[in-house]
Order: structure tokens, then C-alpha cells, then sequence
């Protein structure tokens, strides 16, 4: 099961009211992969984190399926992303005391305890899937790749109908992004997912459906 997105009119401001993204009409099918690239600053994060009803100051209609999430209240929103969402930050944002199975299955934490046991057991099927060792009991000393891994797993441990992933290769090196890449691209095409991917790995982009440049706010 996937998702279609269509965004119309999406406008999202700076609290002194400075316009960061205009997008005047966007439509992405239900399971497509979409590659958004362009230069630093471009508002390429801003636009995956608004496409997850994470901005404030956002205005316009950012609909998947039938959802136009911007209509959401802020726990309407949160509760949508958690249960059709898996978003892959630029930062992982891990947990340094959590283990790596741990900030795998963080989702735990809001899921009632009949459905625990199985999100654990995807979490723990995907990071060995991506080839993350197993044995640490934080993620402190673990390398960049590995970390962007389990971020990776994280993000399709609850089996979403998105991802949304912000430079998910970024800083690795050619053979690590390529691995990540197969990692990612092969769990969301095998079910269908609709994938909308930040980057600047242009062999990854290569591997989209489509890729889309943003400059300035603006989709070219
Ligand atoms: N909350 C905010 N308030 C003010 N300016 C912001 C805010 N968030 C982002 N910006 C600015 O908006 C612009 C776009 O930022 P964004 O992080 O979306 O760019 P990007 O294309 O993802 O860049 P990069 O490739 O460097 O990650 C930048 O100039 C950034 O400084």
C-alpha cells in the first residue's frame, strides 16, 4: 500500500514572515521514488520536513491520499506521520544511550504492547538486513554508516507507506552509499512505498523516477 501526494500552493515562512519555499503544484504517484536535489539552501529539507507536517507558518494544501495534512490539528498531524511516515533526518538524530535495536524500534515507545513484538522483530530483521552489528550496547562508537543505517531501518521499521529521507548517503563513502542506497530503495520498492529522497549523490538520484531541482524556494 502507497501513497499519491498532491501539493498545491504550499507556502512555508520564516516567523519574520520571509517566504523559505513556493510550491506552486506538485503531484508525485502513489509508490513513485522522487529525487529533490539543488544547491545549499535551496529549501530542499524545508520542503521534505513541510511534506511531513513538520514546518510552522505553512499554508496551502499538502495532501496524501486523501489527507490534506495541513488541515490536521498538531497531534492529527503527529499521529498521521506516525502511522504513514518513516523520515530519515539529515542528522539520524539517534539516541547516543540507546542501543542500536533500540533507536530502531523507537516507535515502541507510543505502540500498545500487543503490536511490541513485531516491530521489534522488523527492527531487528532490517538492521541485520543492513548489515549493522548487533553487539553494541549504545550507538555512541558506532561509524557514520552505520549510524545512517540504523536511521534507515528506524525509518521502515513500521512498515510506512512513506519515506521521506533528507541525504540519506550523505557523508559516506562511494561503496557504503551504494550499499545504503540498495538498502533503501530495494525495502521500498519491494512494498511499493512512496519515496520522496533529498540528495546530492547523483548515482542515487539516478536511481529515481523522477528527479525534481528546487533553487531558491522554487521548484525549476
Ligand atoms: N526556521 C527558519 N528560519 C529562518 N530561516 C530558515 C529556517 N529554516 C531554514 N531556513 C533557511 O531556509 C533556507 C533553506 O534551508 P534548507 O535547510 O531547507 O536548505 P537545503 O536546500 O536543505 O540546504 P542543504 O543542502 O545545505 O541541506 C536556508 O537559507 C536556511 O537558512
Amino acid at each position: 500500500m502507497s501513497l499519491a501526494l498532491e501539493v498545491t500552493d504550499l507556502s512555508v515562512r520564516t516567523a519574520r514572515h520571509k517566504a523559505l519555499l513556493e510550491v506552486g503544484n506538485l503531484k508525485i504517484d502513489a509508490g513513485a521514488a522522487v529525487g529533490i536535489r539543488g544547491p545549499s539552501g535551496a529549501g530542499k529539507s524545508t520542503l521534505l520536513s513541510a511534506l511531513a507536517g513538520l514546518t510552522d507558518r505553512t499554508s496551502g494544501t499538502i495532501r496524501w491520499g486523501d489527507t490534506d495534512i495541513l488541515s490536521l490539528s498538531r497531534a492529527g498531524r503527529s499521529d498521521f506521520r506516525a502511522s504513514t511516515i518513516g523520515f530519515v533526518f539529515q542528522d539520524h538524530r539517534l539516541f547516543e544511550e540507546l542501543s542500536p535495536l533500540q533507536n530502531a524500534s523507537l516507535s515502541l515507545m507510543y505502540a500498545p504492547k500487543s503490536e511490541r513484538r513485531p516491530v521489534l522483530a522488523r527492527a531487528g530483521a532490517l538492521l541485520s538486513t543492513f548489515g549493522v552489528p548487533s553487539d553494541h550496547a549504545t550507538v555512541a562508537p558506532m561509524s557514520g554508516g552505520e549510524r545512517q543505517r540504523i536511521a534507515v531501518a528506524r525509518a521502515l521499521t513500521q512498515d510506512p507507506q512513506i519515506i521521506l529521507a533528507d541525504e540519506p548517503t550523505a557523508n559516506l563513502d562511494r561503496v557504503t552509499a551504494q550499499t545504503l542506497g540498495n538498502d533503501l530503495l530495494g525495502s521500498v520498492r519491494n512494498a511499493g512505498k512512496t519515496l520522496v529522497l533529498v540528495s546530492h549523490d547523483d548515482a542515487l538520484l539516478a536511481r529515481m523516477d523522477t528527479i525534481l531541482t528546487l533553487e531558491h524556494g522554487r521548484l525549476l
